[in-house]
């Protein structure tokens, strides 16, 4: 059936025909079924509404919350952000589910397949054009980056969804037996879930971090609280509304909108057993301290990329590099923030090259725009900072950009790299400094020579977020000296190595901490979402000739 000609749509147009222009009706033809917004038609005379959901029914609050476009500043998109005095209805609901959950290997097994049922349904429509170029359009506007990159945050969805059809969500709670002592005996290993969870996501990847998580947390039989910062939550509204369509149960996952310090009331009134945080590190170290290390986290990223000794395609690198630092302009938890570049590569044009294709970038296309979590002014402090450091220069950029009515609050910032010495870097005093993340479009640059590698591996051992890094090199000794010496969570490796755009088929997540969380694929659903439970059988027979031992 398509889903963008219901009989619901098509009576809606006709109605509206009689009484709006032609452009309207068009509009609502091309709205998905589920919707209820149209990205392009959202403005500050046409505000667009998000609400919660909760005990399976759309609430409002008492209170609207205003989103300013990042592009103008208009108010545009208002939020029923629920009150600290509101909490009560999560808080019962998240109450309901048992912590053996809604469903797990030994209770409700048909849920399994009733998920890889929702998947195929939900995977089927996301890949219609139309609803792709819906989502991809509703990211632009909340979360400005280029089309191509909002359409490919569709993609990974689209394809997670499609990897989880079938029996694939059974085979993600795949049991293992053990043969026991005697007869009678054997121990079973399970993949339990929590039961009542909660997930926080942030605002850079609005659909693909809150869809993979849930989705992963509701396969292993969890109810999921679901938090996604209110900049951007429209567009996991939107999509809940195409998962209830696609048959998710009302009652299996509520949606909260509201402050950070309405959440954290809620996780210590509801007491979800375990709590999936994606964003700061500042907020992720609290969280763990409230929530007494039930957490898992997909915190910050300083993530690294290491030129080898061996030049070699020196366009293309120059062009991962530029994607890496300033697509979603910097704004990945996975974006290159520095760049270690052997002393080979000083000749080979590529610092040049890497300028050249930074300043490809516009805002008219959203291939550079608007940074949601740093102003402009804080960024050209932190930029002014380094270059106080002895040998340090701006290489590109550094400067405003320039017609624009980004509002103040957001940053906006030409796509820049600075230049620090490795030796510098080093320095107790700078270190900090040079490592601190700056979420928006920029980079450090250093060199090191060939007897300074060894800086380069204390340089990255004494960052402490591990998220991604890239070893750019075809050389299998620099490659194994450099991989075995590091530890990030997702590490490409090879000459056409990067540290962005993971697909749903590549583990993605911090390593080096216990409570690092993963996402996308089978492995990172059952890390994260479910936990070991070992049921050993032993049911006899007791032997015939069994007698009384002695006291032990
Ligand atoms: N796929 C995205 C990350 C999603 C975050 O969890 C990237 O590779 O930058």
């Amino acid at each position: 059936m398509s889903r963008l000609l219901s009989r619901r749509h098509l009576a809606s147009a006709a109605a509206v025909s009689r009484s709006a222009p032609l452009a309207c009706v068009s509009r609502w033809l091309h709205t998905p079924s589920f919707a209820t917004v149209s990205p392009q038609e959202i403005s500050g005379s046409n505000p667009a509404e998000v609400h919660n959901f909760v005990q399976g029914s759309w609430t409002a609050s008492a209170n609207w919350n205003w989103i300013v476009d990042p592009l103008n500043g208009e108010k545009f998109i208002k939020i029923a952000e629920v009150q600290g005095t509101e909490i009560k209805p999560f808080v019962e609901s998240l109450s309901k589910c048992p912590k053996h959950g809604l469903h797990n290997p030994l209770k409700a097994p048909e849920r399994y397949l009733m998920y890889g049922d929702i998947s195929a349904k939900a995977a089927h429509m996301l890949g219609q054009p139309a609803i792709s170029d819906f989502f991809a359009k509703l990211i632009q506007r909340v979360s400005p980056k280029s089309y191509q990159q909002a359409l490919a945050e569709v993609q990974v969805s689209q394809k997670f969804l499609e990897n989880f059809c079938g029996d694939q969500v059974r085979f993600l709670a795949r049991s293992f037996a053990v043969p026991g002592n005697h007869l009678g005996q054997r121990s079973n290993g399970y993949r339990w879930p929590y039961g009542p969870v909660a997930i926080i996501t942030p605002f850079n990847f609005p659909l693909e971090i809150p869809l993979l998580q849930v989705m992963g947390a509701l396969y292993m039989g969890n109810k999921p609280v679901l938090k996604v910062d209110s900049k951007v939550s429209i567009v996991m509204e939107q999509m809940l509304r195409l998962l209830h369509e696609c048959g998710l149960p009302a009652e299996d996952m509520d949606f909260i909108n509201s402050d950070g310090v309405t959440m954290n009331k809620l996780l210590l009134e509801a007491n979800p057993k375990m709590t999936l945080f994606t964003g700061s590190s500042r907020v992720a170290e609290k969280l763990a301290a409230d929530l007494k290390g039930r957490i898992k986290l997909e915190d910050a990223g300083f993530d690294w990329k290491i030129l080898g000794p061996d030049v070699q395609e020196v366009d293309y690198i120059a062009w991962v590099c530029d994607q890496d630092a300033y697509a979603c302009s910097g704004q990945k938890c996975s974006a290159q923030s520095v760049l270690f570049m052997h002393k080979n590569w000083s000749s080979s044009g590529l610092l040049d090259k890497m300028k050249k294709l930074s300043e490809r970038r516009k805002l008219e296309d959203l291939t550079i725009g608007p940074v949601l979590t740093v102003t402009t002014e804080a960024m050209t402090e932190h930029m002014n900072s380094l270059l106080k450091i002895p040998g340090s220069k701006v290489l590109f950029g550094g400067e405003p950009l320039e017609n624009h009515s980004i509002p103040k609050i957001y940053g906006a910032l030409k796509p820049t790299a600075v230049f620090v010495p490795l030796e510098e870097i080093l320095k107790s005093g700078n270190f900090e400094l040079v490592t601190k993340e700056i979420f928006g479009p920029f980079q450090v640059v250093t060199e090191y020579s060939e007897d300074q590698l060894e800086l380069v591996l204390e340089a990255c051992e004494r960052m402490n977020a591990h998220l991604t890094a890239a070893v750019v090199s075809n050389d299998p000794l620099f490659l194994q000296d450099v991989l075995g010496r590091s530890v990030n969570g997702t590490t490409y490796a090879g000459i056409r190595a990067r540290t962005t755009g993971a697909p749903q088929n590549h583990w993605f997540g911090p390593a080096g901490d216990p409570r690092g969380a993963g996402i996308g694929t089978p492995e990172a659903i059952k890390l994260v979402w479910s936990c070991h439970r070992e049921i050993i059988y032993d049911i006899g027979p007791v032997p015939k000739n069994w007698a009384l031992p002695s006291a032990t």
